[in-house]
């Protein structure tokens, strides 16, 4: 994937003096004997688009998913406008899943049955919309991703792009703070891969919604304006990509700082 001026764009838009929304403390996480996390903190600004970058098995879905409140850390805090995440129940978390935070995996995982438009609009639907307002709503955004022509389609007729696309939508119909997106581009082709991020920053940047994105490759990691790499559980780094001219940069500093280094052959390893 190369970088665009359309990502240029995107990425020197920082975010210094927006508020707040999200911050992570000194966050733990473990699976059985396994630390996925050692203790991290991160906070997100209003409309900031971030990415989490690290090694394989660095803790990076961990982190997202304790985050957005899938996932319980085992210590430390996630607070979301003032309320800690994690010390709610799963209801509740699953209802500010469904109004505040949009979560979108590598396989957009649209609901075979239902034609795309409905898929777009279920999170509206389960949040007691009107069917026919939730579908407007739906054809809207699936506008702004520019399939709107493809509503009326079952997900099995669209390419992998197109249902990514319908699977951003979806994510963001409910116009929530935070969207969380792991690997979101890791099913697609280059030139699909860049399209969905184009339009998904210009969409976050358009809403101001913050964007965190988990991400191996450095190509998606030069979207963002900040990254947070992690390392064995632990922040290795975090802060701005300094993209002035990202445009001419291959990819961020941090995956630039792996590069160097070397020693970890999982991340060599994945690239492949
Ligand atoms: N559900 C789980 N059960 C057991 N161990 C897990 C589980 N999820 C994650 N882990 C372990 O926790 C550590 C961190 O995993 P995590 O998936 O967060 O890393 P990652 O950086 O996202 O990796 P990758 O880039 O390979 O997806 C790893 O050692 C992993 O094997």
């Amino acid at each position: 994937m190369t970088p665009t001026a359309a990502h240029a764009e995107t990425s020197d838009a920082a975010t210094p003096d927006a508020p707040t929304v999200l911050t992570g403390t000194d966050l733990v996480r473990a699976f059985g004997k396994t630390p996925a996390l050692r203790g991290v903190s991160c906070a997100v600004r209003a409309g900031e688009i971030v990415a989490i970058t690290g090694p394989s098995g660095s803790g990076k879905s961990t982190l997202l998913l304790c985050l957005a409140g899938v996932l319980v850390p085992d210590a430390g805090e996630v607070n979301f406008g003032g309320q800690q995440i994690s010390r709610m129940s799963e209801s509740e978390r699953s209802r500010l899943r469904r109004t505040d935070l949009g979560v979108l995996f590598q396989f957009g995982q649209l609901v075979p049955e239902l034609t795309v438009e409905e898929n777009v609009a279920l999170p509206l639907l389960l949040g007691g919309a009107r069917r026919k307002a939730a579908l407007r709503s739906a054809s809207e955004w699936l506008d702004r991703f520019g399939v709107a022509d493809l509503g009326e389609r079952y997900p099995g007729e669209l390419s992998g792009g197109q249902q990514q696309r319908a699977a951003v939508a979806r994510a963001l119909v409910t116009e929530p703070r935070v969207l969380f997106a792991d690997e979101p581009t890791g099913a697609l082709d280059s030139l699909a891969g860049e399209q969905l991020l184009t339009q998904l920053t210009r969409v976050a940047k358009e809403n101001g919604t913050a964007v965190l994105i988990v991400t191996h490759e450095a190509q998606v990691a030069a979207y963002a304006q900040r990254e947070i790499a992690l390392w064995d559980g632990t922040v290795a780094d975090d802060g701005l990509t300094s993209a002035p001219t990202a445009g001419a940069r291959p990819g961020s500093r941090l995956f630039a700082e792996y590069d160097d280094s070397q020693p970890v052959g999982t991340f060599d390893d994945e690239k492949g």
